[in-house]
């Protein structure tokens, strides 16, 4: 086994919650990997000897970035409706049906390489976990398709059958239910790790709260977890079928009554409140306030929510420094969200801090602070860096 010093960090930003800020902060640190795994940290000047070094000449270093909710199997291009939108129509899943059709008319191999360049622009952003979900195929053949598709990709796949009901079962709601918990998630079960749903009372297109609970208990007794897209488009059942269900995240949290609120809060052990600001701005939405929900006491996470429609932005450092400006919340709150808030929404401990035993994703930001995410807002900052061979 091969080990590899990493050196010259002028910040290591651990996440490890050891500090009052939750940061952890060393500074003039070095981080020793073997295996792929952080094998030792601390300052520099005891580091030990190591196989390699890797000197980052004076930069930050934190987790890599945990985008816990992306839609990345897609084919087809949205840009009029936001423009559309930019000019006043508002959002309502209605849009989905164009990115629907255009996925199912792409080859596998095309797909592929969608995702493939947009899983290399997230880490190109400093984004080393993504979770990507299924959900414009809505055939049996074609989620199965996109899940096998993401699964190449990175562990945490999500069924998103329920995305909408497509335009061939308009007339037929119950029908498409009974596919999507029948042979769609039998096809797409051994393929995900979570299921999902578009639960949403507002949109014609997606599913009250009834038929939500069908889908997400269907998918529980096929053997996932669950995740809910939530309270997106106006107040709704989201948030508190996922409280209630146990589900690992709701997602949007656009609305928030003081009872969601609450049941949030008395979750929080459990159920994740992730916030995707990429969202708001795409669609002119208000902003939740995260840091409301902080002092509340909710687990908080951040994502991009990159899809065709509502956010096609691949960019956690966007969504943070929208996150410090829109939302509330301080430039470390934001990086806490964004990594070790977004890995317990994915339940995972391995992921978003850097402590002996996790996985070595180290991001490394052109700047000194963590800070400088938000403070330079659009400047290429933040990459995820890359290991000799022997080390990933
Ligand atoms: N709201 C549901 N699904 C996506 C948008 C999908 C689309 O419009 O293509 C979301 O998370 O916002
Ligand atoms: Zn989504």
């Amino acid at each position: 086994m091969s080990s590899t010093v990493v050196t010259g960090i002028a910040e290591l930003i651990t996440c490890d919650g050891s500090t009052p800020d939750g940061l952890g902060i060393v500074a003039d640190a070095a981080v020793v990997i073997e295996d792929g795994h952080v094998a030792w940290l601390g300052p520099a000047s005891d580091a030990p000897m190591a196989d390699h070094q890797v000197d980052v000449g004076g930069r930050a270093v934190l987790p890599g970035f945990v985008d816990s909710h992306s839609h990345l199997v897609f084919a087809g291009d949205r840009g009029d409706e936001f423009a559309a939108r930019m000019a006043g129509t508002p959002y309502d899943g209605g849009g989905i049906g164009v990115s629907v059709d255009a996925t199912r008319t792409a080859t596998d191999d095309e797909l592929r390489s969608l995702v493939a360049a947009r899983v290399a622009e997230m880490r190109a952003q400093g984004t080393t976990t993504v979770e990507i979900k299924s959900g414009y195929g809505l055939t049996v053949e074609d989620e199965a398709r996109a899940l096998v598709i993401a699964g190449e990709f990175t562990s945490e796949t999500t069924f998103l059958g329920a995305h909408v009901v497509p335009r061939e079962y308009a007339g037929d709601r119950a029908a498409y239910l009974e596919l999507v918990t029948g042979p769609m998630l039998a096809a797409a079960a051994p393929h995900s790790r979570w299921i999902d749903v578009f639960c949403e009372p507002y949109s014609t297109h997606a599913f009250t709260e009834h038929e939500a609970r069908t889908v997400l208990l269907a998918g529980r007794e096929a053997g996932l977890e669950l995740r809910v897209h939530g309270n997106q488009l106006g107040h709704g059942p989201g948030v508190q079928l996922a409280v209630e269900l146990e589900a690992a995240s709701v997602d949007h949290c656009t609305y928030l009554s003081d009872a969601d609120v609450d049941a949030l809060a008395g979750a929080a052990d459990t159920t994740v409140a992730t916030l995707l600001p990429g969202v708001e701005f795409s669609t002119r939405s208000p902003y939740p306030d995260a840091a409301a929900l902080l002092r509340a006491g909710v687990s908080i996470a951040l994502a991009t929510d990159c899809n065709p429609g509502t956010c096609y932005s691949s960019s956690m450092p966007f969504v943070i420094a929208l996150a410090v400006r829109e939302m509330g919340l301080t430039p470390a709150e934001a990086v806490l969200a964004a990594t070790v808030g977004s890995a317990k929404s994915l339940r995972r401990s391995d992921i978003g801090r850097l402590v002996l035993g996790a996985r070595a994703d180290l991001t490394v930001l052109d700047a000194p602070s963590h800070v400088h995410l938000s403070y330079r807002a659009g400047v290429p900052i933040a990459r995820a860096l890359d290991l000799p061979v022997d080390e990933v």
